[in-house]
């Protein structure tokens, strides 16, 4: 079970809505994933427009949790505003702080994430950042009191995987808060790869809207996820230089 604040969900999978090629294939891809947190940039959603079309109306609410993001906010006192914005429209109080600091990398400014993150723990939001995989910046976030940290594993839409797979696992090492990877997820054996690093969920969103066949790949991330998580569990073995038999070699007759 991953549990953030006060909540606990079966599914590790966290979804991305933005980018599907229609509604209804969102709708399947969401469905198979079995995700239960769903994120969404409140300022590229119309939650205060009943005439624009909006994808959270196509699905049973009561099924998923909302994670409102604070995508295109590019200072802690913009992201507040979105974060205020959202909770005014009743959706949850959980927020994702995204605040990109670099326009050509989109990766987040850690300064701003920093300071959004401490006025909004104030406000009373459940506070999930994404941050880069730099351990101190992860470490002043938890002492800080956010509710999880979300590394990110490469740029947003990249989908170069898991580039700096030691960083993420001092992160993972030293967090006594769940640890989600974000951003940059490019097929399932990055998923499979974040979990058995130790990981406690990955957020991810172009892999599955982007993917040839979005439903098919919401489903394979799903199996990642649980292959990933079920092999961390499991304990691999360790790695060795040289080839030990794989069959014993005690008692064996030899001539
Ligand atoms: C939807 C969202 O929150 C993105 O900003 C997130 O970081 C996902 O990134 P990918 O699209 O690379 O999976």
């Amino acid at each position: 079970m991953l549990k953030i604040a006060d909540r606990t969900f079966r599914s590790r999978l966290l979804l991305g809505t933005g980018k599907y090629p229609s509604f209804d294939i969102q709708k399947k891809a969401v469905e198979v994933s079995e995700a239960e947190i769903l994120t969404f940039a409140v300022r590229r959603m119309n939650i205060f427009s009943e005439e624009q079309p909006n994808f959270l109306e196509q699905l049973d609410l009561s099924k998923y949790t909302l994670l409102p993001n604070t995508a295109g906010a590019k200072t802690a006192e913009e992201a507040v505003r979105i974060a205020k914005l959202a909770k005014a429209s009743g959706l949850c109080d959980m927020i994702k702080v995204e605040i990109i600091g670099d326009d050509r990398t989109l990766l987040p400014d850690p300064v701003e994430t920093l300071k959004a993150s401490e006025m909004l723990l104030e406000k009373g939001f459940i506070v999930l950042p994404y941050t880069s995989d730099d351990v101190v910046l992860a470490r002043r976030l938890e002492e800080l009191g956010v509710h999880a940290v979300m590394p990110g594993a490469s740029p947003i839409g990249s989908g170069k995987g898991i580039i700096n797979p030691l960083n993420l696992k001092f992160i993972i090492e030293q967090s006594s808060i769940p640890v989600i990877i974000d951003a940059g997820i490019g097929s399932p054996k990055d998923v499979a790869f974040a979990m058995e690093l130790g990981a406690d969920g990955v957020l991810l969103n172009t892999a599955v809207s982007g993917a040839k066949d979005p439903v098919k790949m919401a489903q394979a991330m799903k199996l990642a996820i649980e292959a990933g998580r079920l092999g961390f569990e499991a304990g691999r073995i360790e790695e060795k230089e040289y080839a030990v038999a794989s069959s014993p070699t005690t008692g064996m007759v030899t001539s």
